[in-house]
């Protein structure tokens, strides 16, 4: 096209009349043609394909930037979200992508057996190699399972929880100092995430990273992983090919951002992986050891250095972010209500009476079936969660009956998990945060709706970490400190895949006994 223009620009010059007006009419006719075409194509997308019958905005029906849009501004899922208030269950959210609001459609989407993959929106994630998270292929993630299950059995949790303990204790001296005497704004925010990289840090590669021995991120990495979070989800929804174009965008940083954040994470990733790999060896089994130990089942070869660095990235990003949010929202809701910061302390106290030494951290096999903090914990994962997201997958050969509707082969769709959490029938009064109903008779039942990690093959490898550490974590807390929510204004949350708060300033202080 560019080159016609050109040509027709050239001839303008030394032509006669007769002949611009043919070069004009040419110019005029192609533009109609692609006029033409995009007409055409607006009409199939809106009254002539396979998913016309699905409501939704004009503008998500006919291209995807509708969805890009959403996530660009960080609040794809409350967006999402309330189209399903206009539209009902199912709502078109791009031109081949289904959005779903039935409880049950996320079983037979995400559920074991249920034929649905991983849809192209994860490439955008891939850093170095395709990783135990973004890869699609039902093969290569079996066999990458396969090699990483052993470094999260019961056994290998058990093993680390003394280095987990080492993190908690620091940090808890941290602010054990910082409300000496006194009491101290802190942002939870900040420093659940100094928390939670270090014992990712320490998990992965036998060693912290040292955010709370520094009390400072000298990386800047928790502002890359977010970036880079934010970035990635907006271009999963950007067709492939225009994709590594998006940071070139001459009038949107975004995409730079987010470009950059991904090559620190990646240089920091590396570093990493080469440090550990030439530190002298320690019989700490860390994952990297696992990794480092594990064959290839087809080639009996030691896995390729790439794959390694790409899996220690994705650890790095999926271990850290995601747990220190959902410790960092379960402070903001509690410190907010005193009565319920005063039964949990009640808990707490008759478990753990003082006096407490310095070396004292709630233990996994206690803080783990205290059942107040416990059930606290899941409904602010209910009500926040961490991953609120429809995870994208793609309708198996053949199509699917999915929540009562046929959806044809090939289709993108997503159950928001957010939805799922909230469906009213399950959870009556679903934004009222009530631990007891995961006491009352019932509460088996509603584990199915449950699914803050989701569930089936693709469902969170870390989950059982991730619970130890955050009720570990928030035990020892809520044990030595009062906490009150320095603000009375509703909480900021941006959505990248994850969910974020944007600040937890809590006033801190310490306990009697602490
Ligand atoms: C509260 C904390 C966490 C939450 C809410 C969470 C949530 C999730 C969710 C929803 C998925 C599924 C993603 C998808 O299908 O696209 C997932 C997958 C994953 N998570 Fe987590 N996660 C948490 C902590 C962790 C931790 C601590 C680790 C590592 C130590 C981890 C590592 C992973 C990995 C590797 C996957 C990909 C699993 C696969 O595809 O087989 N996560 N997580």
């Amino acid at each position: 096209m560019v080159a016609v223009v050109r040509e027709a620009y050239l001839a303008l010059g030394t032509k006669s009349y007769g002949e611009h007006f043919v070069l004009l009419l040419t110019l005029a006719s192609l533009t109609s043609v692609y006029s033409m075409k995009t007409f055409l194509y607006v009409i199939y997308s809106v009254y002539l394909s396979s998913l016309s019958r699905f409501p939704g905005p004009f503008w998500a029906k006919v291209s995807p930037f509708w969805l890009v849009k959403q996530s660009h501004s960080t609040q794809r899922t409350t967006a999402v979200l309330s189209l399903h208030k206009r539209y009902g269950k199912f709502v078109r959210i791009a031109p081949n992508h289904i959005s779903i609001n039935v409880s049950q459609a996320a079983n037979e989407v995400y559920g074991h057996n249920s034929g649905f993959l991983k849809a192209s929106f994860y490439e955008a994630f891939v850093q170095v190699k395709p990783g135990l998270f973004n890869t699609r292929e039902v093969d290569v993630h079996q066999r990458k399972k396969k090699y990483m299950n052993p470094a999260f059995s019961a056994r290998a949790l058990r093993d680390f929880e003394p280095h987990m303990d080492e993190e908690i204790c620091l940090w808890k001296s941290r602010l054990l100092d910082m409300t000496h005497g006194t009491s101290a704004k802190v942002d939870f925010a900040i420093w659940t995430n100094y928390l939670a990289f270090d014992v990712i840090g320490s998990f992965s590669f036998g060693k912290p990273f040292g955010f709370i021995q520094k009390c400072h991120d000298d990386y800047g990495l928790i502002q890359a992983i977010d970036e880079r979070g934010e970035v990635f989800n907006a271009l999963g929804s950007i067709p492939g090919w225009l994709r590594p174009f998006m940071k070139y965008h001459p009038f949107d940083p975004f995409w730079k951002r987010g470009a950059m954040a991904g090559a620190n994470l990646e240089v920091f990733g590396r570093r990493a992986y080469l440090e550990r790999k030439h530190s002298k060896s320690s019989d700490r089994r860390d994952l990297l050891s696992y990794l480092l130990a594990a064959k290839d089942p087809d080639t009996g070869k030691p896995l390729p250095e790439e794959e390694i660095i790409a899996e220690s990235i994705s650890f790095i990003v999926g271990g850290s972010d995601t747990t220190s949010s959902t410790m960092a929202n379960f402070i903001d809701f509690v410190s907010r209500d005193k009565t319920l910061l005063k039964q949990i302390q009640k808990e707490l106290d008759a478990k753990y009476p003082g006096p407490l030494g310095p070396n004292w951290v709630a233990d996994n096999a206690t803080a783990g079936t205290l059942p107040l903090l416990n059930s606290t914990l899941r409904e602010v994962m209910r009500i926040r969660p961490t991953s609120a997201t429809g995870l994208e997958r793609v309708t198996p050969k053949g199509g699917r009956v999915i929540g009562g509707a046929l959806i044809p082969e090939g289709t993108i769709v997503s159950v928001p998990t957010q939805c799922v959490m909230q469906d009213e029938i399950v959870f009556p009064d679903p934004f009222a945060l009530r631990p007891e109903r995961w006491l009352e008779g019932n509460a088996e039942s509603l584990l199915i709706s449950f699914l803050p990690f989701s569930t089936g093959p693709r469902a969170c490898i870390g989950r059982n970490f991730a619970w130890m550490e955050a009720v570990k974590g928030l035990a020892t807390l809520f044990r030595l400190f009062n906490l009150h929510r320095a603000t009375e204004a509703e909480t900021e949350v941006r959505e990248g895949f994850f969910n974020k708060a944007v600040e937890c300033v809590v006033e801190l202080s310490r306990r009697q006994d602490s």
